[in-house]
């Protein structure tokens, strides 16, 4: 029987070509990207069906655009011949999305999603072979049951945690704790792990359209302005990236009990690479200050995937309370 891998193109570092003064900007269909690599792959009765749902850098992409991704993965998982779906996406904001599809997902399918860290158009353009990689993951059975996966310089990582942690190199993601679900090797899949239980969200998508959750930083001096400004702006949610294990500052814990008054949840987390956050310190500005204000710690999940989280639960859920008590559970 003939397998078929869906492969979706959202543009990014793999689909772009440098511009005449030398900027890279995503020009490329999928359907080029994915041309050739498959008879190079000797995968015997695969059949690749690529298509774009848009070609945009992934910082510009918007939770619209994200919302479509979800329902367009979905999609094409409604076809049984589909042994697994590869998106393609730039690096900037792939967490994000990855982390989206991974909360929702609760097909054994394999969703991969993949890109690159130099242009289509350089001499040593890593998309090809991530792209290879991850085609050559979702056809292998053993990924069935691995949910939501980042492939990346022959790394397999768990979408859940996942970051983006160096600017250019071609290394560009790793799991918080350094490790991985498996690798590529010599074109097969090895796998090395299992993933760590996650708690699904039937998300109502056309909500989260609607909700605006914005992120505020911590550092030395600041005050509550944007935290306010984000109330004002409608925010529902705020996600507090905070010094070390999850602290601020007394004006910062005011503006926190102020928004949690207000029904604006505060997931709180941290500037700190890797660590989990929690309510230590005291003083009036310390992480156990701001979870008395209301602050909701965000386990071991730094600012965008916190930022998905809550727009998730307040799109599903909605009441405050609720979805601070019901948070800790997906951690
Ligand atoms: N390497 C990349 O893909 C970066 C690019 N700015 C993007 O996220 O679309």
């Amino acid at each position: 029987m003939t397998v078929r891998i869906a492969v979706l193109g959202t543009g990014g570092t793999i689909a772009s070509r440098r511009d005449e003064h030398g900027a890279a900007q995503p020009v490329e269909t999928v359907d080029r990207l994915t041309e050739g690599l498959v008879a190079g792959l000797g995968l015997r009765d695969v059949e690749v069906a690529a298509r774009d749902l848009f070609v945009k850098d992934s910082s510009a992409l918007t939770t619209a655009d994200q919302a479509v991704i979800v329902r367009e993965v979905r999609a094409a998982l409604d076809d049984p011949a589909v042994r697994g779906v590869v998106v393609t996406h730039g690096t900037d904001t792939a967490e994000e999305t990855a982390y989206l599809l991974d909360l929702v997902h609760t097909d054994d399918r394999p969703v991969v999603l993949t890109g690159a860290q130099r242009p289509a158009d350089a001499p040593d353009a890593d998309g090809p072979g991530n792209l290879r990689d991850a085609l050559l993951v979702a056809a292998d059975p053993a990924a069935r049951g691995l949910g939501v996966l980042v492939v990346f310089d022959g790394r397999v990582l768990a979408a859940r945690g996942t970051r983006k942690v160096h600017t250019h190199e071609v290394t560009a993601f790793a799991q918080p704790d350094g490790g991985s679900l498996g690798r590529v090797v010599d074109g097969r899949l090895v796998v090395d792990g299992v993933p760590a239980h996650r708690e699904h969200l039937d998300i109502g998508l056309a909500d989260i359209e609607r909700v605006r959750v914005d992120i505020a930083a911590v550092y030395p001096g600041v005050d509550g302005t944007a935290l306010r400004a984000f109330a004002a702006a409608g925010a529902r949610g705020v996600v507090l990236v905070a010094t070390g294990s999850g602290n601020a500052n007394p004006a910062i814990v005011e503006a926190v009990a102020e928004l949690t008054d207000r029904g604006v949840v505060v997931g709180l987390t941290t500037r700190v690479d890797t660590g989990p956050v929690a309510g230590i310190y005291g003083g009036g500005g310390g992480g156990a200050d701001l979870v008395a204000a209301g602050a909701v710690p965000l386990g071991t999940l730094r600012a965008g995937q916190g930022r998905i989280l809550l727009l998730g639960l307040l799109a599903t859920i909605g009441d405050p309370a609720q979805v601070r008590a019901a948070l800790p559970t997906y951690l």
